[in-house]
């Protein structure tokens, strides 16, 4: 018998090692994720020295795989890469925390980028195969060696190092999967479906094949249900992420087909973007916008985010750091070889690199919905009609820091062209002696329409902008102008549109009619501010407007909202003087006070319906018109 000298990881390895095993990872099935990458880095080593050392490997040589012994609760994984001497199997594997390949990397630093794509970095992967395996044994040949080496260990114990027999050069670990206990079920990590599951999701995009076999059924020949089980070795994972192809090689096709067996989506997106930056962040990304929104888009369950790949590995499943809200529509990856992972490549260590990587895909998303509004307009009101609230709360949202951004993707429909219109359009029909870019909001485009106070706006030849949505109007008053253009409500009350003759012809009214005013204000109860002759009527008897800044729109937003139900605006019920009623209430002035606060109450109810609004007492105003009328 050969003694073998039992030897103990190094005391602070002891407890980093428990650690691993317990804590640093949440998912337990990332232990094959590492173990592949660190094939892979070994394939990445070997192929690098035979580039510099001219020893005719060829990529195509190289591979990495996968066996399953269900009986013997065994799985292997074997590569044959550069493999490890007895000094490398005692330093990689026997001090926890001491990376070969961040030494390879350092090592190397000079080469070129496509032949050396080394993933390990902290030393500590490999120990995540203890998650899983009461045994780990490591078998390896390096390059060049006549004798190969076994590291055998069950863990925290320790590990011993033995000569062993091994025809090929490289290495072949084995895991001996626990026994399932009640927390854990461990035999699912014997079944081929789950492990070709953790390669594609997590390895899908390793440069080497990675292959197993495969059993499928079959029916036998020549009956009806009577079946064979045939087996095949198969490559699991699709190696060339298609981010890594040049643009040129791929159709819409391959980026819809791609997008949608992996964004789980049955219709083809809307738009891909397929950017490449390198400078102060070097990444490729691949995102779509898709064509619907998903059903829970617009609620608080919603999770955006991207996937983050680092060198073709899954980091991150959904990486929310990489995504502004207003564009949280957008599914997709970014893979970066330079990102600072933590050991357990769960969590990022610096968002600061995240932070360029967002700013720069913000960029592209811009630029891609700039280009098809500008190309496609067809397409981008068919993004605008899922997505268009998104870029509006975008606006609104974190007091205005998007809006410079956004300001010229939004659209509006427009009460001239009869069609939604960008910000920019309105601004370059603008009459020459137009101060401010109009807007009315209310429920739909043909109540808007038949609003009294757009009237006189329409009369001037001036163009509205229909607001429908309950965000739009604070989205507005967030910008406050645009180039240089103020937004102003139809129902703001003094739109200034009058001629100076006109404004010196009102002051006189409302001179003569202060005290009746006044009197009909009193009548209201403290129901509005003010009781006033209007600017912006033309053929209806009276309208609501506001004064300040709440409109009476945003009022009826805000009531929706049980935290702020009793924020009001301040209602101004505004008298047209060109309307026979004007000089009907002048008369009841002078004749029957009684008679005019009940006028004043019927005509600011009829103000209020005109606007949308509830009514306080609908049966009293219904009382109120029927007496009228007998
Ligand atoms: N299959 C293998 N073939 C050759 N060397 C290997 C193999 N697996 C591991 N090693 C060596 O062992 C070292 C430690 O591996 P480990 O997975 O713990 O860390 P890493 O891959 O360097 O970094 P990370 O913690 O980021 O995974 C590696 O750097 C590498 O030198």
């Amino acid at each position: 018998m050969i003694f073998m000298a039992k030897k103990a990881f190094k005391a602070e390895s002891k407890r980093l090692l428990d650690m691993m095993i317990n804590s640093i990872y949440t998912h337990k099935e990332i232990f094959l994720r590492e173990l592949i990458s660190n094939a892979s880095d070994a394939l990445d080593k070997l192929y690098f020295k035979s580039l510099t050392e001219n020893l005719g490997i060829e990529r195509k040589d190289l591979g990495i795989d996968l066996a399953v012994d269900k009986d013997n609760r065994l799985i292997t994984i074997t590569d044959n890469g550069i493999g490890m001497t007895k000094d490398e199997l005692e330093n990689n594997l026997g001090v926890i925390a001491n990376s070969g390949s961040f030494k390879f990397k350092n090592d190397n630093t000079d080469t070129e980028k496509d032949d050396i794509n080394v993933i390990g970095q902290f030393g500590v992967g490999f120990y995540s195969a203890f998650m899983v395996a009461s045994e780990v044994t490591v078998e390896s040949k390096a390059y060049g060696s006549e004798q190969a080496y076994k590291w055998y260990s069950q863990g925290v114990d320790g590990y011993t190092i033995t000569d062993c027999d091994k025809e090929d050069v490289g290495t072949k670990i084995t895991l001996k999967i626990k026994e399932n206990t009640e927390e854990e079920e461990y035999d699912e990590y014997l079944q081929d479906y789950k492990l070709r599951m953790i390669v594609k999701k997590y390895s899908d995009y390793i440069r080497y094949p990675i292959r197993m076999e495969v059993s499928h059924q079959h029916l036998k020949e020549g009956t009806e249900n009577e079946y064979e089980t045939h087996t095949e070795i198969e490559t699991l994972n699709s190696m060339v992420p298609i981010w890594n192809k040049s643009k040129s090689e791929l159709k819409d096709e391959d980026y819809n087909q791609f997008y949608k067996e992996k964004f789980f989506d049955y219709d083809d997106p809307i738009a891909h973007i397929h950017t490449k930056a390198e400078g102060t962040a070097t990444y490729n990304a691949l995102m779509y916008i898709p064509s619907k929104a998903p059903f829970d888009y617009y609620s608080k369950d919603y999770e955006k985010g991207l996937q983050l790949y680092s060198n073709g590995v899954l980091i991150m499943d959904k990486c929310p750091d990489l995504l502004p809200d207003y564009f949280s529509f957008v599914k997709g990856l970014v893979d970066s070889a330079d990102l600072s992972l933590n050991i357990s490549r769960e969590m990022l260590q610096h968002d600061r690199q995240l932070k360029i990587i967002e700013k720069s895909l913000e960029r592209s998303i811009k630029n891609e919905l700039t280009k098809m509004l500008r190309n496609d307009r067809e397409r981008y009101e068919k993004f605008w009609k899922v997505f268009g609230l998104q870029i509006k709360f975008g606006v609104y949202n974190g007091f205005g820091a998007g809006k410079e951004l956004l300001k010229d993707l939004l659209l509006f429909y427009s009460s001239y062209e009869k069609k939604l219109v960008t910000l920019e359009e309105y601004v370059s029909r603008m009459k020459e002696d137009q101060k401010y870019i109009y807007f009315a909001s209310g429920e739909t485009v043909d109540k808007i329409d038949k609003l009294p106070q757009t009237e006189l706006v329409k009369d001037k030849g001036y163009e509205i902008l229909y607001l429908i949505d309950s965000v739009d109007e604070f989205a507005l008053q967030m910008m406050v102008d645009y180039n240089e253009k103020q937004f102003k409500s139809v129902s703001a009350g003094d739109l200034d549109l009058e001629t100076p003759e006109e404004k010196e012809e009102m002051k006189a009214k409302a001179e003569e009619s202060k005290d009746m005013f006044a009197f009909m204000k009193d009548s209201l109860g403290g129901k509005v501010k003010d009781v006033r002759l209007s600017k912006i009527l033309k053929s209806h008897a009276v309208c609501l407007t506001s004064d300040g800044l709440l409109s009476i729109e945003m009022e009826k937003v805000l009531s929706q909202m049980p935290a702020e139900h009793d924020a009001k605006a301040e209602k101004v019920l505004e008298i047209n003087a060109e309307h026979p009623i004007y000089e009907t209430l002048k008369k009841l002035y002078e004749t029957d006070k009684d008679k005019l606060k009940t006028y004043s109450e019927i005509l600011y109810d009829q103000a209020l319906l005109v606007e949308g609004m509830p009514i306080e007492d609908p049966v009293e105003y219904s009382n109120k018109i029927c007496s009228l009328m007998v």
